[in-house]
């Protein structure tokens, strides 16, 4: 009994992901290549490619919205959905979250969802933010996030969500929370998150500087858990997910739900608040125009 309402709270707590699908082709499969049986058939979308193993009952899940991975709506509804289909297929254990784009793991939040646009939208677009951390904070999957590229703001969430992170050894790659450096202000649940993974002082500091670690940094203060050359950053996830299926599955989640589940609550509870105050944050004036100004900075700047 206690099993079964563990295991099933993250299904309990979500809403359903949105009927709203603008511009989606969910649902697709087709043989990856050299592919044969369902085992090595691929499903996905257009933004989420998802390359199911069945043998081994883990797939590998890559963002592919070029150029940089930024979290559209369409990707954030994309990648929900991807992950809710994998947690409702019993065959799947673990997921590997990777990117399908050269040297960028995720750029964060889509800027362009959030400038210029009226409160109505940027709601929808915050409710479909908590909706993706919600349902990788508490899935019952094992998730490693396999990090080959940059991975800063929204990247280093959708990361932090996951079980066990392994980043590639590149100086290049640095990952953070940078919002204070673009005038605005990380969440609570996503400073919860933070906390819960390298500590209140570490966070204090890192969240106010805007801080983004390059590898080594990052390893030191705790922030990912393997740092590995690049070439090896999917064998190296793969490893880690082994160690993780070792676990058996109901004793693995009740333990993730237990570490997990009040810092998730208090997102839940508080939903609609959140929204409120992330809308009339952004949408004032200042924000405005500091957003326009970072967003034409990363324009004029190449390379
Ligand atoms: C509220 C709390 C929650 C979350 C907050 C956030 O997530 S806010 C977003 C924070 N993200 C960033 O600060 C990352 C900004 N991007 C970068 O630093 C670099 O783009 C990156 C990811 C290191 C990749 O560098 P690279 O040199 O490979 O690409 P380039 O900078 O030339 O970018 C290519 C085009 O993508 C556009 N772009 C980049 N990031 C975003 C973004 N987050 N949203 C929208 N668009 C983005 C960039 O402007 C370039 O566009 P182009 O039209 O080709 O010039």
């Amino acid at each position: 009994m206690a099993l079964a309402s563990g295991v099933r709270f993250a299904e309990r707590a979500l809403l359903r992901p949105w009927a709203l699908l603008r511009g989606t082709t969910l649902g697709r499969t087709e043989p990856a290549a050299g592919g044969g049986g369902d085992g090595a058939r691929r499903f996905g979308s257009q933004r989420v490619l998802v390359e199911p193993d069945a043998a081994s009952g883990v797939a590998v899940m890559k963002l592919r919205n070029p150029p940089v991975n930024a979290l559209s709506l369409e990707l954030l509804t994309e990648l929900v959905i991807s992950l809710e289909k994998l947690e409702n297929d019993k065959t799947f254990r673990g997921v590997i979250l990777t990117s399908d784009c050269p040297r960028v793991f995720c750029a964060g939040l889509d800027l362009t969802e959030i400038c210029g646009r009226n409160p109505a939208h940027c709601a929808e677009y915050w409710k479909a933010m908590q909706e993706l951390w919600l349902r990788t904070y508490l899935s019952s999957l094992v998730l490693v996030a396999a990090i080959n590229g940059a991975c800063p703001a929204g990247g280093c969430i959708i990361a932090l969500s996951c079980d066990c992170r392994v980043l590639a050894d590149n100086p290049k790659y640095r990952i953070g929370l940078n919002e204070t450096l673009l005038g605005i202000i990380a969440p609570f649940w996503l400073k919860d998150t933070y906390v819960n993974t390298i500590g209140h002082r570490a966070s204090e500091q890192a969240l106010q500087l805007g801080s983004l670690f390059p590898p080594a940094e990052a390893l030191q203060v705790g922030l990912v858990d393997q740092v590995v050359p690049e070439d090896q950053v999917q064998s190296t996830a793969l490893s880690e997910m082994a160690r993780w299926l070792a676990v058996p599955d109901h004793a693995r989640q009740l333990t993730k739900n237990m570490m997990r589940k009040a810092t998730a609550d208090r997102l839940l509870r508080q939903r609609d608040a959140d929204t409120q105050n992330f809308v009339s944050f952004v949408c004032r004036d200042s924000i405005q125009k500091s957003l326009q100004a970072y967003l034409e900075k990363l324009r004029q700047r190449k390379g």
